[in-house]
């Protein structure tokens, strides 16, 4: 094994976590000719976005679509020559409904399909509340004690009567949150739509944040960024702890400790709170932060030797009610489908009672779930993979982390994303646009880098 390269004992500035936010942060920050070092604690970049090669395909454990608003992403696809390819989305989805019926429809959902006129209705009220969230000021929003005090399960059982259009509100904020909405607080809810632009936009796939696929998987553009920043990267140096004064910090590795300027810390809440901070982080960022846990998902791909569902008149793509582990599933297949993909997502409780299963047991439970849904074709599987996020221990899980009800409110105006001294925050968390999404990734990077050039810039002036 070649020795590690030693730490650099100063450096300007030192970003921790190559996840698109950690990237996009060093990126910003050597594009402005300020030199940085980037920590990442696994020997990979991407976090939550992973691309295996497996056989001819490539399987996106992670964060894998970019939509068309996603100016970001997409600005980094065109920087760096990653082609995307459009979402499988030909043919009729398919609904399985609670007591087990089958249903094929095209648009939102089945026009017939139960309680889908007040769902509908249910939606548009989400959106209008939603475009009242002061986006770049969330904790300014005249309503936020009111919302952030309800969880989206009260507010639906309170507001839509029909317990079927419930369930479908249900199935979205599980497919879009990962998480149920008893633990979802109704502001961070509306808070996440206005960041994305509507519900729609979170939830459809052509012209919204389903609608396109990078060829070579969604870590392609990770990967370039890693190869720009060359030897400024470090993998394999997990960031222990950080002191900091007045006028420096220094950030302590398994592998030694470096001085700089500023830091960086882009890595999710629930790795923020592992490290140790001298003196302690402010009150409301601490909270913030364990208040913040991740969402609950896994995906699962089930390969087939063709898309055989389409030659059915399917798309490929499912929502399922009822007890069934997976509760949506996509056309993953590549873009010449010279193989066939399913993406299953199991998240919330659903993902709870699947991983009581041996591992033997899950895979068949997901199969059995795919055959009643596409027929006895999809036993035929070649390949199958599961990734199972909230074991990950250095995400903590996904697809974002999900501010408990209360947290907004009562931490919000300090803990979001306000400086702590020589810290500043990046990650998709403390995304205005996209939060949740690699987009807002991105963009969390972006803005902290501002933060540290300008920092850096006060102090040569002063100094
Ligand atoms: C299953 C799943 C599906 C998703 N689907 C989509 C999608 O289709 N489209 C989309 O836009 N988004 C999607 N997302 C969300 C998207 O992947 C995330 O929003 C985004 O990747 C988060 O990036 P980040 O840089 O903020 O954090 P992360 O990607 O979590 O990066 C944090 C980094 O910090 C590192 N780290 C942690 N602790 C330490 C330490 N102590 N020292 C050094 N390094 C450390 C981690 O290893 C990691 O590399 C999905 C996520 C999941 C899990």
């Amino acid at each position: 094994m070649q020795p590690r390269p030693e730490l650099p004992s100063h450096v300007p500035a030192v970003v921790v976590g190559a996840g698109y936010a950690g990237l996009s942060a060093a990126l910003s920050l050597q594009d402005r000719g300020i030199d940085v070092l980037l920590l990442e604690a696994s020997d990979r970049v991407g976090g939550r976005v992973l691309s295996e090669q497996r056989s001819s395909i490539v399987v996106d454990h992670g964060g894998q679509w970019v939509g068309p608003t996603q100016q970001r992403l997409n600005a980094w696809a065109k920087r760096f020559d990653c082609p995307t390819f459009p979402t499988w989305n030909v043919g009729e989805h398919v609904d399985i409904w609670l007591d087990g019926s089958k249903s094929r429809y095209t648009g939102i959902g089945p026009d017939q399909g139960a309680g889908m006129a007040e769902y509908l209705e249910a939606i548009d009220r989400l959106n209008d509340l939603s475009s009242r969230i002061v986006l770049d000021d969330p904790s300014s929003t005249p309503e936020l004690e009111k919302w952030d005090s309800e969880t989206v399960y009260s507010f639906l059982d309170r507001t839509v009567g029909s317990g079927d259009a419930r369930r479908r509100v249900a199935l979205a904020v599980q497919g879009v949150w990962s998480c149920e909405p008893r633990d979802l607080s109704l502001f961070h809810l509306l808070f996440y739509i206005a960041s994305a632009g509507s519900y729609e936009q979170l939830m459809e796939t052509e012209g919204c944040a389903q609608e396109r696929r990078f060829v070579r998987g969604a870590q392609d553009p990770a990967l370039a960024v890693a190869a720009a920043l060359g030897d400024r990267l470090r993998l394999g140096t997990r960031v222990l702890g950080i002191e900091h004064r007045d006028d420096t910090a220094i950030v302590h590795t398994r592998d030694g400790s470096v001085h700089t300027d500023r830091v960086v810390l882009a890595t999710p809440p629930p790795a923020t709170a592992k490290l140790e901070f001298d003196p302690p982080l402010p009150m409301s960022r601490d909270r913030w932060i364990h208040r913040s846990p991740m969402g609950d998902v896994a995906k699962v791909h089930a390969v087939y030797s063709t898309p055989f569902w389409r030659a059915d008149g399917l798309s490929g793509q499912a929502t399922l009610y009822g007890q069934h582990p997976v509760g949506v599933v996509f056309d993953n297949s590549p873009p010449d489908a010279e193989q066939g993909v399913l993406v299953a997502f199991v998240y919330g409780d659903r993902l709870r009672n699947w991983l009581a299963l041996e591992p033997e047991d899950r895979r068949t439970a997901v199969v059995d779930t795919l055959r009643h849904v596409f027929g006895e074709a999809a036993a035929d599987v070649v390949d199958y993979a599961e990734k199972v996020w909230p074991t990950d221990q250095l995400t903590g899980g996904g697809y974002a982390a999900v501010p408990a009800p209360g947290t907004w409110f009562e931490h919000g105006t300090a803990g979001w994303r306000t400086p702590a001294g020589l810290i500043h925050w990046a990650g998709t968390e403390t995304a205005t646009e996209w939060n949740g999404y690699i987009d807002g990734a991105i963009s969390s990077g972006e803005r902290a880098a501002e933060e540290v050039a300008a920092a850096l810039l006060a102090s040569a002036t002063v100094g």
